[in-house]
């Protein structure tokens, strides 16, 4: 197996680590910087003595080196700055966007294709439209990390282990994120059994505001431990074709009552990539915040640039 990371940033430098750690596929870094995929490769190779692992890791400027990837995950693209949204990168990195899936494409015609990129929903929606890929083969990250991070701040407040908690995020990677405490499973029982409203509301919002907490706090820089284990797990999911379920951005075709839209819903991954969209039986409440959550992004996406 083969898998592209494009983008040799935090996001992409630390995925490439994780996943040739592993040992199950080679790794192809590329960035636009001079010096910096080959580097941070290179420095990775030295490593494999030490860890043993035999698959190979190699770094360019050019997409020679991704041709034939099974999966190519995107995190090219610029990071938000303190203060920013999200939404607030969709006019630069859809200029980004484009330029690597139209190379990648070129040469790794049969990739699934993982987006990183912010504003993550409508960069995955773009994806689709310039690739022009049946929708199972292009999805987000998105409700893994968010959910990881609610895992961790109930973890805190219940007094058990983050691995204890089966976490429920969907809707836009951004502001209106949809957090489902109903759904969210805690050592078997739901959330909204055992927290009351305010510290459902309380966990809710932390959540939502997950990612502008750690760039309020690194100023320099956004999260990236979180969202590359996050794309690891999802990638692990896709190469061992396990079927299993997490939430990622992924184009609906009716499904929630919503079409040609992308956000994060639960979905089942395997070889092909997304195997099926699950729906969730969301009650009238819960339904009506997925679908303001989607008319955010609809927003996102009429502000995506021509070309
Ligand atoms: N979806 C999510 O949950 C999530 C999580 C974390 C980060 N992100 C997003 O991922 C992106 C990357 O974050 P980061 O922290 O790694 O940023 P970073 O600045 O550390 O790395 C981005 C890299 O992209 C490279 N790049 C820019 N233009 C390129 C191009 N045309 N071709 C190839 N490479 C190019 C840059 O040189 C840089 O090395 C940002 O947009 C960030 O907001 C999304
Ligand atoms: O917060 C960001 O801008 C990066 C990423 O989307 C995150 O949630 O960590």
């Amino acid at each position: 197996m083969k898998i592209t990371v494009v983008g040799a940033g935090n996001v992409g430098a630390t995925l490439a680590q994780r996943l040739i750690e592993k040992n199950f596929a080679d790794v192809a870094l590329v960035d636009v910087v001079e010096g910096i995929p080959q580097g941070k490769a290179l420095d990775m190779r030295q490593s494999a003595n030490t860890l043993g692992f035999t698959h190979k890791i190699t770094g360019s400027n050019s997409y020679d080196i991704t041709a034939g990837s099974d999966i190519v995950v995107v995190t090219a693209g610029i990071a938000r700055k303190p203060g920013m949204t999200r939404d607030e990168l969709v006019g630069i990195n859809a200029k980004i966007l484009r330029e690597v899936i139209e190379k990648s494409l070129a040469v790794s015609p049969h990739a699934i294709f993982v987006i990183v990129t912010n504003p993550v929903d409508t960069m995955t929606y773009l994806t689709l439209k310039v690739s022009k890929l049946p929708r199972n083969r292009v999805f987000g990250l998105s409700g893994v990390l968010d959910g990881g991070r609610l895992a961790a701040f109930i973890a805190e407040e219940l007094n058990v282990n983050a691995s204890d908690v089966t976490p429920c995020v969907m809707g836009e990677h951004g502001g209106s994120m949809v957090i489902y405490p109903r759904f969210t499973i805690v050592n078997g029982k739901p959330l909204s059994e055992l927290v009351d409203e305010p510290k459902q509301k309380a966990l809710a919002e932390r959540t939502v505001n997950g990612g502008a907490e750690i760039v309020a706090i690194m100023k320099t820089s956004s999260a990236f431990y979180a969202p590359s284990a996050s794309v690891a797990h999802m990638v692990n999911a896709v190469a061992t074709d396990s079927g299993a379920m997490m939430n990622c951005a992924a184009y609906l075709e009716s499904e929630y009552g919503l079409s040609d839209v992308v956000i994060g819903v639960p979905v089942k991954l395997g070889r092909g990539g997304i195997k099926n969209i699950v729906e969730l039986p969301l009650n009238a409440e819960e339904l009506a915040a997925l679908k303001a959550s989607a008319e955010a992004v609809r927003k996102t996406i009429a502000a995506l640039p021509a070309q």
